[in-house]
């Protein structure tokens, strides 16, 4: 690859492949999900989010996203419940999103794209930490939430007021007292599957659990991620849009549903 990864045209998630060869493994994601080929599991339990806002702690340009970073050193922000057995504890969220609103999610649903996906990512508390979790075929649960064009969002919008004094990879600043359940639908129906980060190194880690149910962001809220930057200080701008893989193939794995 010719520099680091990233989505643009010469380092984008078709090189990868190049520096991560997982890139072609067997359980990698994101996936299109087919609802009428998802498997209803009765015995797939409610998730239960329970997460402490005064956990959250800073919010960070990372030059592929932008991710809110939370103290993950006790069990106070934590899932449990739904296709995972143990406790898992929130690290970070972060998203996905589009350079337009015809895209932008890495998962889809029947083929259709949406313009954003936030991806609430946790631990596995039976390892020491998270980054002894990331590579184990068990550590990670990822939790996504599609973002669909509509109203604007209240929820979301202390999180998008941040961004301005985060323009540049790597700039962070302190986040604090955020409750990251109001990011959530009113519905806790999800589909769920084995898969992998869907950024570089790619590790297949991951218990995916997508929600059936959207939650709104408006034209204008979507015009705020898309004035994030890829670049650093100093750099030629380049506008932080576009970050997401396409979908892997499915390679004979069963999506599961928790909802008829
Ligand atoms: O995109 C997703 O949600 C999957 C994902 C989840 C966590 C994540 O953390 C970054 C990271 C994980 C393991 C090792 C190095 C870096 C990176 C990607
Ligand atoms: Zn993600």
């Amino acid at each position: 690859m010719s520099h680091e990864w990233g989505y643009g045209a010469t380092n984008g998630p078709d090189f990868w492949a190049d520096n991560f060869p997982i890139a072609n493994g067997p359980r990698q994601s994101p996936i299109n999900i087919v609802p009428k080929e998802a498997q209803y599991n009765s015995s797939l339990k409610a998730l239960k989010l329970r997460y402490d806002p005064s956990n959250a702690k800073g919010i960070l340009n990372n030059g592929h996203s932008f991710q809110v970073d939370f103290v993950d050193d006790t069990d106070s922000s934590t899932l449990t419940g739904g296709p995972i057995s143990g406790t898992y504890r929130l690290r970070q969220f972060h998203f996905h999103w589009g350079g337009s609103d015809d895209r932008g999610s890495e998962h889809t649903v029947n083929g259709i794209k949406f313009p954003c996906e936030l991806h609430l990512v946790h631990w596995n508390t039976k390892y020491p930490s998270f980054g002894e979790a990331a590579d184990k075929p068990d550590g990670l649960a990822v939790v996504g939430v599609f973002l669909k064009i509509g109203a604007a969002n209240p929820r979301l919008q202390k999180v998008l007021d941040a961004l301005d004094v985060i323009k540049n990879k790597g700039k962070q600043t302190t986040f604090a007292n955020f409750d990251a359940k109001t990011l959530l639908p009113g519905s806790l129906d999800y589909w769920t599957y084995d898969g992998s980060l869907t950024t570089p190194p790619l590790l297949e880690s991951v218990t995916w659990i997508v929600l059936k149910e959207p939650v709104s962001v408006s034209p204008a809220q979507m015009a705020k991620f898309r004035n994030l930057l890829f670049t650093g200080e100093g750099e030629a701008p380049c506008c932080m849009v576009d970050n997401y893989r396409p979908p892997q193939p499915l390679k004979g794995r069963q999506v599961r549903a928790s909802f008829k």
